[in-house]
């Protein structure tokens, strides 16, 4: 797999990064939600780097002008419901992409750590030959990523695989690369060390979906 580990550089986005990690500021949920959104914007840009291009002819008032413009059927997926303000960032960027929502969420049986993950709506176009972007902002244990893709197979064999996310832990990372073919590509703003007993991302920066859009009821 190719990892775009977008941290290892210095930029803006680690100002993004650091507000949506932060304790006091990540309360704001509007500004939690547009940074996630920013961050998707961010990642779609260095995406767009590695995608496919061909040389468009642009009339102008004054003459014609060539230009390489993306040429990939691109399928937006993201994962709900924290996936929704990455989602967005992302299709601020791709604005003529299609679009695909899963929803994927941890069950947890009683009291209990273990979790099993329960993948329930899903609408999807045909994905044959499309580029698919996989996003989710939260890379724990990589097993919803895994989970998604598998329940994407009946819509089609994409030619080229996407993994966008902010904050990953190593051992999510490491579970995708194993899962996914080589050629796949893993866009990820940040890499923490560790999760916790609960498969949360320490430091991380808590439930992503609640702070999103507020806290839901176990069940
Ligand atoms: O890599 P994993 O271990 O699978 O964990 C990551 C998943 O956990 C979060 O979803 P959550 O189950 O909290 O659902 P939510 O979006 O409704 O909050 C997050 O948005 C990912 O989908
Ligand atoms: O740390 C984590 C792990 C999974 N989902 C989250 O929202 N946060
Ligand atoms: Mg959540």
């Amino acid at each position: 797999m190719h990892i775009h580990n977008l941290s290892q550089k210095n930029s803006l986005l680690n100002t993004f990064i650091s507000e949506i990690r932060d304790v006091t500021v990540q309360k704001d949920r509007m500004r939690f939600r547009r940074n996630i959104e920013r961050i998707g914007e961010i990642l779609g840009y260095e995406m767009s780097k590695v995608l496919d291009y061909n040389l468009v002819d642009i009339k102008t008032p004054l003459g014609t002008s060539q230009i390489n413009l993306i040429q990939n059927d691109i399928v937006l997926c993201s994962i709900l419901r924290a996936g929704i303000p990455l989602h967005n960032g992302l299709l601020n960027y791709f604005d003529t992409a299609e679009n695909a929502f899963i929803s994927a969420y941890r069950h947890h049986e009683g009291d209990s750590d273990n979790f099993e993950i329960i993948v329930e709506y899903l609408a999807c176009p045909n994905l044959e030959n499309k580029t698919l972007i996989l996003a989710d902002p939260m890379l724990a244990t990589g097993r919803s990523m895994v989970s998604t893709f598998e329940a994407l197979k009946p819509y089609g064999k994409p030619k080229a695989i996407h993994l966008v996310s902010t904050i990953g832990a190593q051992e999510g990372v490491d579970y995708v690369c194993d899962y996914f073919s080589k050629d796949t590509h893993l866009w990820i703003a940040t890499v923490d060390k560790k999760l916790n007993e609960k498969g949360y991302i320490i430091p991380g920066l808590g439930d992503a979906g609640d702070l999103s859009f507020g806290e839901k009821l176990q069940h």
